[in-house]
């Protein structure tokens, strides 16, 4: 389990990340979603300790391995697969013998191109010796920012594919940013999505079809089920994925008006364009 606590970075009377709290459970894929320069591979970076942000970082147990595929995959043009992954685990000080590397090209479905030289690599190709340099040394916590950046719908798939089969486990939290809505609703547990520095929503990734709208009489009592969202102070809103609103809707004791469905894809319009922003609740 890894937990922020206010982590906030300014750079220059910049804000980049603004309080940012979050719990990353381990056996979680979390989908890190929000526009350009909304602070995601900032906020990876703070994970790996490589900023000098504000606020805490705990990590249970705390010696937590990290595996990164942050921006464009960096290796030598003129190396093979093997070499190349070979020269990075002499470098990070990473045990990895041949079958290990075998192992790791195999997992990420390069066994056939081991010998081709990076520049000789297709795009999708070259993402995956990415993923394979991540998965180096079996991580606890997979970082992989924009891994399906560039890639046709055959390597989406496939890299969707890799995440799902062989990437996720029991032990391991995997953080994915990218702007692909649909890429990341499909192989996400937890949707966190950011603006401007900060997290202003996080939900759990049950359908594509979100129950959206204003609630009242939730002051004397908090209501599990439903996201409760903010808008300029002005009003409460909530958002509920369908089932979970359809069991809400028997409770009386709630009101919710201007009901609309929203899908993901407007959801994240919704949220980008507007001041709506999570509100903490008290447990
Ligand atoms: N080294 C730096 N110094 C100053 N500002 C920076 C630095 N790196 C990033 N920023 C700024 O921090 C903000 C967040 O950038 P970041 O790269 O984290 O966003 P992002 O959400 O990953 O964007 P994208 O989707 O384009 O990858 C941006 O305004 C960016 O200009």
């Amino acid at each position: 389990m890894i937990t922020l606590k206010n982590v906030s970075l300014d750079v220059n009377g910049n804000t980049i990340l603004k309080s940012i709290n979050l719990e990353l459970e381990k056996g979680k894929v979390y989908g890190l979603l929000g526009p350009n320069g909304a602070g995601k591979t900032t906020l990876f970076k703070t994970l790996l300790n490589t900023i000098n942000y504000k606020g805490d970082i705990l990590k249970k147990p705390d010696n937590i391995t990290i595996g990164k595929l942050i921006e464009y995959p960096a290796f030598y043009p003129n190396l093979t697969c093997i070499e190349n992954l070979k020269l990075h685990a002499s470098y990070a000080d990473i045990d990895q013998d041949d079958s290990s590397i075998n192992y790791l090209l195999r997992v990420v479905g390069l066994v056939d191109a081991k010998q081709k030289k990076f520049k000789e690599l297709s795009m999708g190709m070259k993402q995956r010796l990415g993923v394979a340099k991540a998965l180096m040394g079996s991580p606890d916590l997979l970082l992989l920012d924009e891994p399906t950046n560039g890639l046709d719908p055959m390597g989406m798939k496939d890299m969707r594919d890799l995440v799902e089969k062989n990437l996720k486990n029991k032990d391991r939290i995997i953080l994915i940013s990218s702007h692909n809505l649909n890429e990341v609703s499909l192989i996400t547990d937890t949707l966190l999505f950011m603006r401007n520095g900060e997290k202003i929503l996080e939900i759990d990734n049950e359908e594509d079809i979100y129950m959206y709208g204003k609630v009242q009489h939730i002051e004397n009592n908090v209501k599990k089920d439903i996201t409760l969202l903010e808008d300029n102070k002005k009003d409460t809103y909530f958002i509920a994925s369908e089932i979970k609103f359809n069991d809400l809707l028997a409770d009386k004791d709630f009101i919710y008006k201007d009901v609309q469905k929203l899908t993901l894809e407007n959801l994240y319009i919704k949220l980008m364009s507007s001041d709506l922003i999570e509100v903490k609740r008290h447990a």
